[in-house]
């Protein structure tokens, strides 16, 4: 493992007169998974959109093991290190789960689909895999290009319990080789991962630590039934 921290200092972000994200300052470190929770509309969409680069920041910066990439292109950022998966899988349906991977590029398909456990569905069109699938395709997609740092926004959105464990499974099979940070609305899901997890509410990080300590922590028990 080389590197793979991001830490954001006073990072914001406004729309117009309405404030997404405001001063956070946060560190995911190398080789871990970390969680980000909120409720709707907390800013967690935007908080990773800022560190891929698909959204520039209003305020703060973004320091890639130590290197400032706030204000880079995706381009760069990806060329960086650090890989997005989106809510939605974006894979190519009319292609196979191999010709996905070779698509996507640059490294061992053979080992990422053995580490993801797509290897027996390798000739299969896109299409025709199982939702489930699909969102591993995706992380697949992801980790062919030997990221640093991989971003997932609800990658268990439509799973089934058994498939949401194995997602959970995968992700802490890359700790020590890939810097993870996740969102998720499934609490089954992030006490499953029981990882280090950031709380944000109204742009704001409000509550950071382990998972078990957190999901324990009644302020923010209050912002998940909304008297915070
Ligand atoms: N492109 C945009 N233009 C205007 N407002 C936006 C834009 N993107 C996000 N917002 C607003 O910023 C706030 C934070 O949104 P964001 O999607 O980051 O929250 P979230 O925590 O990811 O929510 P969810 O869990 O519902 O996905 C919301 O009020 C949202 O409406």
């Amino acid at each position: 493992m080389t590197g793979g921290e991001l830490r954001t200092e006073g990072l914001g972000r406004r729309f117009g007169g309405l404030v997404a994200v405001e001063d956070v300052s946060v560190t995911f470190a190398a080789g871990e998974v970390s969680c980000v929770i909120g409720p709707n509309g907390a800013g967690k969409s935007t908080l990773l959109n800022m560190i891929c680069g698909a959204i520039a920041p209003s305020a703060g910066r973004i320091l890639f093991d130590g290197k400032p990439v706030e204000g880079l292109s995706r381009h760069a950022i990806a060329r960086a290190g650090i890989a997005r998966k989106f809510q939605v899988p974006s894979v190519f349906g009319s292609l196979t789960v191999a010709e996905n991977l070779a698509v996507a590029g640059g490294g061992d398909a053979e080992a990422v689909m053995a580490r993801t456990g797509l290897a027996a569905e390798r000739d299969t069109r896109a299409d025709v895999l199982a939702h489930g699938k699909k969102q591993w395709l995706e992380i697949a997609m992801g980790l062919i290009r030997r990221p640093r740092l991989l971003l997932l926004d609800e990658p268990t959105a439509g799973l089934s319990p058994e498939e949401t464990q194995a997602v959970a499974d995968l992700l802490l099979s890359l700790r020590g080789t890939c810097t993870v940070v996740v969102i998720d609305h499934d609490m089954h899901f992030v006490r499953a991962l029981s990882a280090r997890t950031v709380v944000m509410h109204q742009g704001r990080l409000v509550a950071e630590g382990d998972f078990s300590a957190i999901e324990r922590d009644p302020m923010v028990r209050d912002i998940y039934l909304g008297r915070a």
